[in-house]
């Protein structure tokens, strides 16, 4: 039977002791998911998604709070939790080099103590459909990253999970890849109603295509939660610019934070050239952002006005963009 909610959490915490401090990795994060909702993480290094993962597929204790996956409790139903779900994390080296990645599967369908027909049944259909159905009798340590990334995620299906959890799943993998793989869990989802997908990713434009509702979390709290489209609706009474200049210094950065009205501003580096990107409450705004430009000895190469992207709310909510977070970390 479906429950109510495929993961509920109650003012979760979790807290690391280490010598030097006492640090609160989650700090009272409630989370609603339901069944049949393919659920998204954002968040820059450290903000607590892979504490939140763990705990929900009982792999670390909370020290707070409550957590249900399927209906049972994380703590006081750690084996039920078990059976209801799997993982997939991007970057794994799961695998025996020395077997083929049939016999990896195959390993696995019996860790779970799956009926060998179905198991190998399944392992046919997933092989065919992420296109490694001619690498069967290929040793796991002859496949590239990419390829054996396809298939940890071919073992996170083949038990048929109610909840999968995939923790930054395109790590590593090819554009062609990564689509597959994207297309695959999506149709899954359509496929089978009531199967559950929670994804961590670091690109913004997978969660915006691919999830139901994204949740974005920083310093261990959940900042805020609902569908792509409802998350950029409420930039919608905002202005955002692109900006390519000359590289800037962090002074303009500071001076341009300063301005009454700015609400964020975010640089990508590149080669001779800056990216900003720049949420203003009103266009009126732009000339004052433009003249601290000249005043720091920057140029401006091109200018462009656009609709609010993920990336945006992310960067107004959070402070910063998640490539910015990824360099200082
Ligand atoms: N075992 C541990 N001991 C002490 N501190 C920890 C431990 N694991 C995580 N932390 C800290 O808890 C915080 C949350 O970490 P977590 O790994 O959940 O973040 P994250 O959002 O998954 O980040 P990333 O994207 O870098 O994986 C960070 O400050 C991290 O340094």
């Amino acid at each position: 039977m479906q429950p109510e909610y495929a993961i509920r959490t109650v003012n979760l915490q979790r807290t690391y002791k280490t010598k030097e401090r006492v640090l609160k990795a989650l700090d009272g994060v409630d989370l609603a998911v339901r069944p049949g909702e393919l659920f998204g993480f954002l968040g820059p290094n450290g903000a607590g998604k892979t504490t939140t993962i763990k705990i929900l597929t009982t792999l670390l204790l909370p020290s707070g709070g409550t957590a249900e996956v399927w209906g049972f409790d994380v703590l006081h139903e750690a084996d039920a939790v078990r059976r209801h779900i799997n993982m997939v994390s991007g970057g794994e080296s799961s695998g025996y080099g020395l077997l083929t990645v049939r016999e990896n599967l195959w390993m696995f369908t019996q860790f779970h103590g799956m009926d060998s027909k179905v198991a190998n049944k399944r392992i046919d259909e997933l092989l065919e459909v992420m296109g490694l159905a001619d690498r069967a009798k290929t040793r796991v340590s002859f496949l590239s990253t990419g390829l054996r990334q396809k298939m940890n995620y071919i073992r996170g299906l083949l038990t048929d999970p109610d909840v999968l959890f995939l923790d930054e799943p395109t790590l590593g993998l090819d554009v062609e890849a990564a689509r597959t793989l994207r297309t695959y869990t999506r149709h899954w989802l359509d496929t089978n109603p009531g199967k559950t997908v929670v994804l961590t990713t670091h690109y913004m434009q997978e969660a915006d295509e691919l999830c139901d509702r994204v949740a974005i979390i920083s310093g261990g709290t959940i900042l805020a939660c609902d569908t792509p489209t409802s998350l950029k609706y409420s930039l919608q009474q905002d202005v955002v610019f692109r900006l390519f200049t000359t590289p800037v210094a962090p002074a303009f950065l500071q001076a341009v934070e300063q301005i009454a009205g700015v609400q964020s501003i975010s640089q990508r580096s590149g080669d001779q050239r800056d990216e900003l990107s720049l949420i203003l409450r009103d266009d009126a705004i732009l000339p004052q952002v433009l003249s601290q430009l000249a005043n720091h000895n920057a140029g401006l190469l091109s200018l462009e006005k656009r609709q609010p992207t993920l990336e945006d709310v992310f960067v107004n909510l959070v402070g910063h963009s998640l490539s910015e977070s990824e360099a200082t970390a």
